[in-house]
């Protein structure tokens, strides 16, 4: 049986294999979890999901662009004002630099208020001779080294919910409260930054629209609008723990339609996007924007037919694809992949994820990426799109806004012997504000010219 031969329920996927889940070692504890979870309020609304998507549309003409970047794996001790601060800042910074490059709106969708469940190549790790169960997000277990740690506690999965609330109530008094007015656009310049030579470029753009805006005062036009004092910061996650997803699923009372309501928009990751499975037959079934992650092994008739299941009418703005084919395998992954969907008329937001391939591990056993393949990664995804008349919409990044020292190179240009300074990442490590903002200027040069 495949996706699309029964009628859908928000438990359909049940009868599926669904890959990635945790071995909960109490099923009642589990089912009195997900009761609570049902009953709780949606952690986003249905209006919010169809604007993004409407966004998302337009990004398919190449009328808007979509940044999407964030944490790898949130970490519930993390979940601070200042830590959601900093990275809000770097996406705002990143947006802002994309918009004034591009000319188009950009529409930024955080790795965040829950990204909180990870998939693993593997289900253990040898951790001092020792071999424990894999860390797999905060929601399922804790990243400690240690057997207890490892134990799935389905508890985890209410504290994500409350973690990934706190988070969106602190994101939507920011981004509408008067923190992410153009009118601070300075301010977003972290202190570790503005000394960089990313951060002095920062500055003289952000004296620019510092000035457009005092030019348009001058003149008597009114900078006292939401498009100037306000933002929209949507949310997102891979929608990986299906029961946690399937009891945040809801109807939308005013169009009847399904909402998976634990954030805007939702990926279905490289490891559990066969076309039989289950993640594939949850999400056929929820209105949200979809992304779909392609790696380099992908099957170009398999990509066609989750298309094709996961968005039937050819709705523009519900399927990204976000390719993370690897710097050396960009150059001959992508166009195959590109005509293949081209002719077959598929409406779709293409975004780039440089870093899910271009992983490394180090000597001394950090896991890193080099910021010289992430770029060219993302250098190749613009030329080949360009190139064969497609239009690249959107980039995908595992970033924060701290000072950590997880990736390789940049302007500080970071070495191997350094990572160990600063590592903190619970599982694939992330570009620091400096990196994030440096990969940003790099795209709106490519943009621009
Ligand atoms: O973020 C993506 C995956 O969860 C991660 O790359 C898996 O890492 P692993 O190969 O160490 O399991
Ligand atoms: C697991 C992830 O990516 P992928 O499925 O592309 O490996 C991720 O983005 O967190």
């Amino acid at each position: 049986m495949t996706p699309t031969e029964k009628e859908w329920t928000k438990s359909s996927w049940k009868n599926f294999t669904a890959l990635q889940q945790p071995k909960w070692p109490d099923q009642k504890e589990v089912d009195r979890v997900l009761t609570n979870l049902s009953q709780l309020p949606p952690l986003v609304f249905a209006g919010e999901i169809r604007a993004l998507k409407s966004l998302l549309a337009k990004a398919v003409k190449g009328e808007a662009f979509l940044l999407q970047g964030g944490d790898c794996s949130e970490d519930f001790s993390k979940v601070t004002a200042p830590k959601i601060r900093e990275t809000l800042k770097v996406l705002l910074q990143m947006a802002v630099v994309l918009t004034y490059a591009g000319g188009k709106p950009v529409i930024k969708v955080g790795r965040i208020a829950g990204q909180f469940a990870k998939p693993r190549s593997s289900d253990t790790e040898i951790v001092d001779g020792v071999e424990i169960p894999s860390y797999r997000g905060d929601m399922v277990n804790r990243p400690e080294p240690s057997e207890e740690a490892r134990i799935p506690n389905p508890k985890y999965m209410l504290k994500g919910y409350n973690m990934a609330a706190s988070t969106l109530n602190l994101l939507r008094a920011f981004t509408r409260g008067g923190f992410a007015t153009l009118q601070r656009v300075h301010s977003w310049n972290q202190e570790f930054v503005v000394q960089s030579p990313m951060g002095r470029s920062y500055e003289r753009m952000a004296k620019q629209i510092e000035q457009a805006i005092k030019f348009m005062e001058t003149i008597g036009i009114s900078t006292d609008n939401p498009q100037i004092n306000q933002t929209e910061l949507y949310t997102s996650h891979e929608a990986l723990l299906l029961e946690y997803e399937e009891a945040m699923t809801r109807v939308d009372s005013t169009s009847n339609g399904w909402y998976d309501c634990s954030g805007h928009m939702l990926w279905i990751g490289e490891r559990t996007r066969q076309v039989d499975g289950a993640h594939v037959e949850f999400l056929r079934g929820v209105l949200n924007p979809l992304g779909i992650k392609i790696g380099p092994t992908y099957n170009l008739d398999d990509i066609k037919r989750l298309v094709e299941i996961l968005n039937p009418a050819n709705e523009p703005g519900r399927i990204t694809l976000i390719t993370r084919l690897g710097v050396k395998n960009v150059e001959k992954a992508l166009p195959p992949l590109l005509r293949g969907m081209k002719q077959e008329g598929f409406h779709i937001v293409w975004s780039c994820d440089p870093m899910h391939a271009n992983t490394y591990t180090t000597e001394d056993g950090h896991k890193t990426r080099n910021f010289n393949d992430i770029l060219s990664e993302i250098t190749c995804f613009f030329e080949t799109h360009w190139s064969e008349g497609t239009i690249p919409g959107g980039v995908h990044f595992e970033l924060t806004g701290d000072n950590v020292t997880e990736c390789t190179g940049g302007a500080r240009n970071i070495v191997d012997d350094q990572l160990f300074e600063n590592y903190q990442t619970t599982c694939d490590p992330r570009l620091n504000a400096e990196q994030s903002l440096e990969v940003a200027f790099q795209i709106a040069d490519m943009i621009r010219s």
